[in-house]
């Protein structure tokens, strides 16, 4: 099949540089000696690449997980702004077996590599809040669905933006997202009013807030309402990150400086 290689000569011709998703040292290797970058792109280093993305949370979706790897090779200058890239990822359980070209000048940042690295929380706070958003959704409360409000990060600033609907569950305790109890205490209390307040650390300092920032300038996709509101206007008015579950459309939205930057089907995750 002659076509079938020309076809893919043309989308691979005069790339400036190639980008690995999760390779195994045989097909890391065989880029060994390429005379343009290579950049690896994964959970973790298993073939130790000197140019390394680290993926935060596994996106499943082909298109998150190009996007993510390609916003962070760029933010830490493995391309360049204009570099034609060929990514090598695994699409459907293959491996290796898709080939994309990506053009970086057409390319707009989601700012979703941004999210997770420069997000005044630490990355694994903001992912695993994700991952107790994304679990909610997935199940909601007793099979019904549920929203919830989470705000990351910045936490003093964001206490003084907001006030108490009821007694905080969290006053007296050292808490911290990620810890197995927690999940249970988070998916509980969301049945409740109000949002999180979660500390850059992970400390979990409120639940039930009513949040007060300035909403002016933050616009909102049209059929989401107060909650959304909330969330986008906090990631403006303060340096959080705001993760919002939607009852009624059952999306993970993540704001950060009054923008969604991130959209996710639980049910596709
Ligand atoms: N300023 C706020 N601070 C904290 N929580 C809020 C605020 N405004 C609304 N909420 C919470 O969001 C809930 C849902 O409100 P609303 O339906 O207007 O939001 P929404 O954006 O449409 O979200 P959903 O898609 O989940 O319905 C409220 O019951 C309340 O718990
Ligand atoms: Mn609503």
């Amino acid at each position: 099949m002659n076509e079938l290689r020309d076809l893919l000569a043309d989308v691979v011709a005069d790339a400036d540089a190639v980008s690995l998703f999760s390779p195994n040292a045989a097909a890391f290797e065989r880029f060994e000696d390429a005379d343009i970058p290579v950049v690896v792109v994964g959970p973790e280093n298993a073939v130790d690449a000197e140019n390394f993305v680290e993926l935060p949370i596994d996106f499943i979706d082909l298109e998150g997980r190009v996007r993510f790897g390609i916003e962070g090779a760029l933010e830490k200058e493995f391309f360049e702004e204009g570099d034609e890239v060929v990514c090598v990822t695994d699409f459907l359980g293959g491996v290796g077996n898709t080939v994309a070209r990506i053009e970086t000048s057409d390319f707009s940042p989601s700012g979703v590599y941004d999210l997770f690295v420069n997000s005044r929380a630490e990355p694994g706070v903001v992912r695993d809040v994700f991952e107790v958003a994304i679990e909610l959704g997935k199940k909601g409360q007793k099979g019904k669905p549920v929203g919830a409000l989470f705000v990351v990060g910045d936490a003093g600033k964001v206490m003084n933006k907001s006030r108490p609907l009821s007694y905080n569950p969290f006053e007296k305790s050292h808490v911290h997202v990620g810890d197995p109890i927690v999940n249970v205490m988070l998916k509980e209390f969301s049945r409740l009013d109000g949002a999180f307040v979660i500390s850059d650390a992970g400390k979990i300092v409120s639940a039930y807030r009513y949040l007060e920032p300035s909403a002016e300038g933050v616009d909102i996709p049209k059929g989401l309402g107060a909650r959304h509101m909330a969330g986008g206007a906090i990631s403006r008015d303060t340096n959080a990150t705001a993760i919002v579950l939607s009852e009624s459309d059952g999306l993970v939205r993540a704001f950060k400086g009054g923008e969604i930057v991130l959209e996710i089907d639980p049910e596709e995750y």
